[in-house]
């Protein structure tokens, strides 16, 4: 996957800006608050839907102007691909290869992108979502089958917990949807559990050169409820008077985790700063090895602000791997991160200042 050219227009303090990048890598640099991050953001909500900095309107929009436009083009298995999406406060309206999309997800299933940046340490320290939100995503770019099953899953939950509220718990409606609930989280659970499978040995390889005091790590699926106990169908049963009580569903798939061991350092608690962002690091990577390791190739990578999120040993590290790998890499910083020079690599180089991006 290549990103040719990414536009914005009235995105944070960019009122119209572009950026033709390049293969291997690319490099922002400008001072603070000049829009590095920005243009990261931009590729970002294309590729994502949603911003990596809070809720999208907190700010995307340019002040004063009534919508922000992001337009990018790219090119995956040889094939030339383009999307835009206009966003106006509420509504959203997105194009893909010059068809109007229904769904975000269309775009978010056609561009694959993943961004490193100072937020991704709560893929490790921060709650069950994040996980989920990084299994999904992953599901969605090497599972065809996961988005239909996704979405049934998600219908069925919504009816299931609107009942749930209801005065008397409508009981044939419940038991209708209950079952539709269960069979789809099964489908949902067993895709998941090979995914984890799947990406494991992707993290294994990577581990020993962005976390090696870890000394190896296992991946393991929580399915949101008791599985190894009884199925989901029955759990739902079981639990539908502490649900009718609660008025929403407390177990299920969408209640599931991510269990990541390691087996020399102790959990997550224990981990310091840093380790926990190589290890946040490790993960997002081990997850753009794998869906290369599977055919799709490797996702564009964004790493915000890399020399103040990593030490320089581990940078040089993470650069030496990068550059080994081909994929395309946008890096930002005040300054190129160190080490840069020394690995050898052809570097595109981008300054951005007052709303403007400057090619070198
Ligand atoms: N909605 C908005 N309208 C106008 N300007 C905005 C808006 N949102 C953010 N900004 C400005 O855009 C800039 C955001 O920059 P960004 O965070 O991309 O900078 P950066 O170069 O990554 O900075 P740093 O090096 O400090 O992380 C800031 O100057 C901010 O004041």
């Amino acid at each position: 996957m290549l990103i040719h050219l990414l536009r914005v227009e009235a995105f944070r303090r960019f009122d119209s800006a572009e950026i033709a990048l390049r293969p291997g890598f690319n490099l922002l640099t400008g001072d603070n608050g000049s829009g590095k991050t920005s243009v990261l953001e931009a590729l970002h909500l294309l590729a994502h839907g949603r911003s990596f900095r809070g809720r999208v309107r907190d700010g995307l929009i340019r002040q004063g102007e009534p919508a922000l436009q992001a337009y990018v083009e790219w090119e995956a298995e040889g094939v030339a691909r383009r999307a835009g999406l206009r966003h106006a406060g509420g509504s959203w309206e997105a194009r893909l290869d010059g068809e109007d999309v229904r769904q975000l997800g269309q775009l978010c299933e056609a561009l694959a992108v993943i961004t490193f940046e100072p937020g991704s340490h709560a893929l490790v320290d921060g709650s069950a979502e994040v996980r989920r939100r990084y299994l999904d995503w992953g599901l969605f770019h090497v599972e065809h089958g996961f988005m239909p099953q996704w979405r049934r899953y998600a219908r069925a939950l919504k009816q299931r917990n609107a009942l749930l509220r209801q005065t008397g718990g409508a009981s044939a409606q419940l038991d209708a949807w209950e079952h539709e609930l269960a069979q789809s989280g099964e489908e949902l659970t067993l895709l998941r559990e090979a995914y984890v499978t799947g990406l494991q040995p992707s993290l294994t390889r990577l581990l020993p050169n962005l976390l090696p005091a870890a000394g190896g790590v296992e991946l393991l699926l929580q399915p949101g409820w008791k599985r190894q106990e009884l199925s989901l169908a029955d759990a739902l049963l079981l639990s539908r008077e502490r649900d009718l009580a609660l008025g929403y569903t407390s177990l299920g798939p969408h209640r599931a985790d991510l269990r990541i061991s390691l087996r020399d350092l102790p959990g997550r608690e224990g981990l310091s700063r840093g380790q926990t962002k190589q290890l946040a690091l490790a993960l997002l990577l081990g997850q753009a090895a794998h869906l290369a390791a599977l055919g799709g190739g490797w996702p564009a990578l964004q790493l915000d602000d890399l020399g103040s999120e990593l030490d320089r040993h581990h940078q040089r590290r993470l650069l030496e791997v990068l550059a080994e790998s081909g994929a395309q890499v946008l890096i930002t910083g005040t300054e190129a991160p160190v080490g840069l020079a020394a690995v050898g690599v052809d570097v595109a180089m981008f300054h951005v200042e007052h709303g403007k991006i400057g090619g070198a």
